[in-house]
């Protein structure tokens, strides 16, 4: 018996053989109305952008580099005697996992070189997040409806850091033994359940003979697993929202300009992938990233000068170094606040970073959806909380790397030290409010260029011996972006008494709140746009340049 379909594949007969089996796809799958919907979907332009893609794709380089590594590297503690090519340490005694990290790097074919990409595009990920994340909070793109997916990309920096630091521990090397360390000693300034968690762990004394073996799961399946599963998520909601733009002629709240995802974004972003991967692979093929044979095998009684955390760790570590070495001793029992407190004050600059766009929310009452993009000028105040807490990163890193400083620049070691912990507490004061100036500087050029139009450096002289420089006004597109943010009103808490003489009761939060909405919309905080009345009055000629 023939059938519909049966009889429509007859009449098919010759059609090519993609598109049978695009066919077969669509009748198990239903892409076609799947592709319909989302293939012709609009992606804005913009270089900011690819920031995302970059951290998408030395991901994707990082997972390809790690399965690699998993067929030759033996996560074990057992000692063995390295009698392998590399001569200086031969008959030296180590542990297996550092033994077959040697032998990844100069026995396995491409080894070295795959160590090398793992490491360098582990590197990239987290800088990429970094500046990614810069760029979704300097431009508000972490407003509403936004505020979930930066919550899953904040999880996925934390957790990236996470996976960075039990992946740079795994070689067992006496640099990962010394970070190693550093965490018991953080375990064991927690108070009284502290030495509990050290033992729990380490599985007994640090560092025993269990870490490497639990650290292995936890980086290679468990941390990638929950990231991948973050990042799918991360992307289906980019998908959905669809992707934010900045100012420009034609955009609005409600549009999206931009280049279909497919043909012309899939061909960039596919080229774009083999670019970061080419970059990344050129970087692990001429610079050297942890030579663990220089360093050495872990021997809990050494440790390594110049001893550093990957970058993203240096903020914890400068924290802790610089830190006055506190400690109060009572009922028998010691608290060392000199690691306590940095390792309390680090998930807490974390969680508030998390927590931002609620915090934000909250402060200017903004329930709005936002789909264009702020110019950082135009949130002096965000603006300038962002450039703060980079300011305190970057301080902190000099901290985390206070003997590099001082061996490279002949430097005291406690001058940087002093200079690290004032400049933790002065650095993002100064910062806040340089930025915050340059912000309003900026907007006043703006509204200046509004009204009086671009200076364009051309000097004449008039007839009656006057110089005046010639201005060019600005095209509908330069007015259009230069004017289209909103100006909103701070929060006010509304009158203490109401219409009918009842007393209002005004809560210490609102009251918190006014303030801090003050210092983002009060008037010290923005330049007035120019209005329309002021616009036509100079440009209709009585205006003098
Ligand atoms: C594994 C790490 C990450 C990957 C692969 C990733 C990927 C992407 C991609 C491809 C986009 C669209 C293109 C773009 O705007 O750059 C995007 C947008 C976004 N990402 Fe991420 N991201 C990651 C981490 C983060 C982090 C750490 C944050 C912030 C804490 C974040 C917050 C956002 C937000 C809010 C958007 C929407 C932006 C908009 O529509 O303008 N992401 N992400
Ligand atoms: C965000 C994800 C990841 C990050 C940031 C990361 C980072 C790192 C780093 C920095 C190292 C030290 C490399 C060295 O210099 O020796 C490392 C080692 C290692 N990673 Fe990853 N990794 C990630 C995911 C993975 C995955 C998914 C796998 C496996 C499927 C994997 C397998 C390994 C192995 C086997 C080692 C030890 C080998 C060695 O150190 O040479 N990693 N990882």
């Amino acid at each position: 018996m023939s059938t519909a379909s049966d009889s429509g594949a007859q009449r098919r007969g010759k059609a090519p053989a993609g598109e049978r089996v695009a066919d077969w796809a669509d009748g198990r799958l239903g892409v076609y109305s799947l592709a319909k919907a989302n293939m012709r979907k609009i992606f804005p332009d913009h270089w900011s952008f690819m920031l995302g893609e970059v951290c998408l794709y030395s991901f994707i380089v990082i997972i390809l580099t790690g399965v690699y590594l998993t067929l030759f590297f033996h996560p074990s503690m057992e000692e063995v005697t390295y009698h392998g090519p590399y001569v200086p340490m031969q008959g030296v005694k180590m542990s297996e996992a550092f033994a077959s990290t040697l032998d990844i790097s100069f026995e396995v074919r491409g080894g070295l070189l795959i160590r090398q990409i793992h490491h360098w595009a582990a590197l990239v990920f987290l800088c990429g997040m970094f500046t990614h994340m810069m760029r979704v909070f300097f431009t508000g793109a972490f407003r509403k409806p936004r505020e979930i997916n930066w919550l899953f990309g904040f999880l996925l920096f934390f957790l990236g850091m996470m996976t960075g630091f039990t992946g740079y521990s795994l070689p067992d090397d006496l640099l990962s033994g010394t970070g190693l360390r550093f965490i018991e000693g953080v375990f064991l300034s927690i108070p009284v359940v502290g030495t509990y968690i050290s033992m729990f762990v380490f599985g007994g004394e640090f560092p025993g003979m269990d870490l490497i073996p639990r650290l292995y799961p936890v980086h290679v399946l468990l941390l990638p697993g929950i990231m991948l599963g973050l990042l799918v998520a991360h992307l289906i909601l980019v998908f959905y929202h669809k992707h934010t733009q900045y100012p420009g002629a034609g955009k609005t709240e409600k549009n999206v300009v931009g280049m279909p995802l497919l043909p012309v974004y899939m061909a960039k972003a596919g080229g774009f992938f083999f670019l970061v991967f080419g970059v990344i692979a050129v970087l692990s093929a001429v610079a050297t990233i942890n030579p663990v044979w220089t360093i050495g095998p872990y021997r809990p009684d050494q440790v390594s000068t110049g001893a550093q955390p990957d970058w993203y760790m240096g903020f914890a570590e400068g924290l802790v170094r610089v830190m006055p070495g506190w400690e109060i001793t009572a009922w028998g029992h010691t608290l060392v606040l000199g690691v306590f407190i940095p390792i309390v004050l680090f998930p807490l600059v974390l969680f508030a970073i998390g927590l931002y766009p609620f915090i934000e929310s909250w402060i200017t009452g903004d329930k709005r959806e936002h789909h264009i993009l702020d110019r950082p000028r135009n949130a002096p105040t965000r603006t300038a909380f962002g450039v703060a807490w980079l300011t305190a990163y970057f301080i902190m890193l000099v901290g985390g790397g206070n003997d590099l400083w001082a061996t490279h620049f002949q430097l005291s070691i406690n001058a940087i030290t002093w200079f690290v912990r004032i400049g933790f507490f002065v650095g993002p004061v100064v910062a806040f409010i340089v930025t915050k100036r340059i912000c309003l500087g900026l907007q006043r050029r703006d509204k200046d260029k509004v009204l009086h139009g671009r200076e364009t450096g051309i000097i004449k002289r008039l007839p009656h011996g006057e110089f005046i420089e010639v201005h060019e006004p600005l095209s509908q597109e330069q007015l259009h972006t230069l004017t289209q943010h909103d100006q909103p009103d701070p929060y006010e808490i509304g009158p203490a008494v109401d219409e009918n003489g009842v007393k209002q009761k005004i809560k210490p939060s609102q009251k918190l709140r006014s303030k801090l909405s003050k210092g983002y919309y009060g008037e010290d905080n923005v330049i007035p746009k120019p209005t329309r009345e002021e616009y036509h009055e100079i440009t209709s000629g009585h205006g003098h340049h």
